[in-house]
């Protein structure tokens, strides 16, 4: 049988005393996509994460890593997969190469094999230059770059992000992104947990989002903007005696009713193919109009219309 899924999670509840952290989760994230977990802090992103990387144990429900179950063969299910936190596995008073070169002895490398790895992973992460300063000396960017290092010295085709940006300047941000879009072009999988909305619309193909413990939504980050509302469609007319025929063309056109702020029109459109028409309508009935603009909603606005007012 071909496993398809990296994971499957069901049923996934975690209590700590009387407070449910976790509420009966359930999702599959599929081999070579990178899954978003979404939420507002406390959610449970960190808690669900935990589970599925066998650091913690449910109190009820199953995840199953490329088929294998975090429990009943938790020493297989943690050998396929690395883990990347808040630089949690980094020795601060070492250097660079000194890491690489002590996990990958700990991941059972022959000291030969380390030697060549540590290399191999010091190039690709950009860090040959600063490899033998110690990390107290590492830039933010520098040591997350290490640290996912580190998770990759087994080459494991399923990777966990904890946060893989906060506290990064925008730069360095934008180079984190690129180094995770090179591991999805290798074909890695990649869950990554965030609170920015934009990194995962820039790098997440199905986002979970995830408030007060349940998942409230699912999907690609097209599916869940469109579910907020359509496109909006902005323009103002140009003679003001001209607003009536505008909002009765828009009705015809669009089939909806324009918001009216002056001059000004607003409206959505189901999808963007609607735009060339609408145009050339109101240039055939020589309606002049200015200030066009045209927006897509953004992550943003799914997670304030899913979560807002419920926290
Ligand atoms: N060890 C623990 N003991 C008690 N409560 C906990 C423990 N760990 C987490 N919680 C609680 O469970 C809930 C979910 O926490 P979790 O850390 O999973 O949220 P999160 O979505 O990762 O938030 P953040 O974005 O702030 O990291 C929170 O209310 C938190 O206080």
């Amino acid at each position: 049988m071909t496993v398809t899924n990296a994971i499957e999670v069901s049923h996934l509840t975690k209590k700590f005393g009387d407070k449910i952290a976790v509420n009966d989760i359930s999702f599959n994230v599929k081999q070579g996509e990178v899954f978003g977990l979404l939420g507002p802090n406390g959610a449970g992103k960190t808690t669900a994460l935990r589970m599925m990387t066998t650091l913690l144990k449910p109190n009820s429900g199953q995840v199953k890593i490329f088929g294998h179950d975090t429990i009943e063969e938790g020493r297989l299910a943690r050998s396929m997969f690395g883990l990347t936190g808040q630089y949690a596995s980094v020795d601060e008073d070492i250097s660079a190469r000194e890491n690489l070169m002590i996990f990958s002895r700990l991941n059972g490398l022959s000291r030969v094999n380390a030697k060549q790895r540590t290399e191999e992973l010091l190039t690709e992460f950009s860090l040959v230059n600063s490899a033998d300063k110690s990390l107290k000396n590492f830039s933010g960017g520098m040591r997350r770059r290490l640290d996912l290092a580190v998770s990759l010295i087994t080459r494991p085709a399923l990777i966990f992000l904890d946060e893989p940006t906060t506290g990064l300047d925008p730069r360095t941000r934008t180079q984190m992104w690129e180094t995770i879009r090179k591991l999805v072009s290798h074909g890695s999988t990649i869950v990554l947990t965030t609170q920015y909305l934009d990194e995962a619309d820039q790098l997440a193909d199905r986002v979970a989002v995830i408030d007060h413990g349940k998942l409230v939504k699912i999907g690609t980050p097209l599916e869940l903007k469109q579910q907020v509302g359509g496109i909006n469609l902005s323009f103002s007319v140009t003679e003001v005696q001209q607003v009536k025929a505008a909002v009765k063309l828009v009705a015809d056109q669009l089939g909806t009713t324009a918001q009216i702020l002056g001059q000004r029109l607003s409206t959505n459109l189901a999808s963007i193919d609607q735009l060339t028409p609408l145009l050339i309508a109101l240039k055939q009935a020589k309606i002049v109009i200015n200030s066009l603009t045209v927006q897509e909603p953004s992550l943003d606005d799914v997670f304030m219309n899913l979560t807002v007012g419920k926290n």
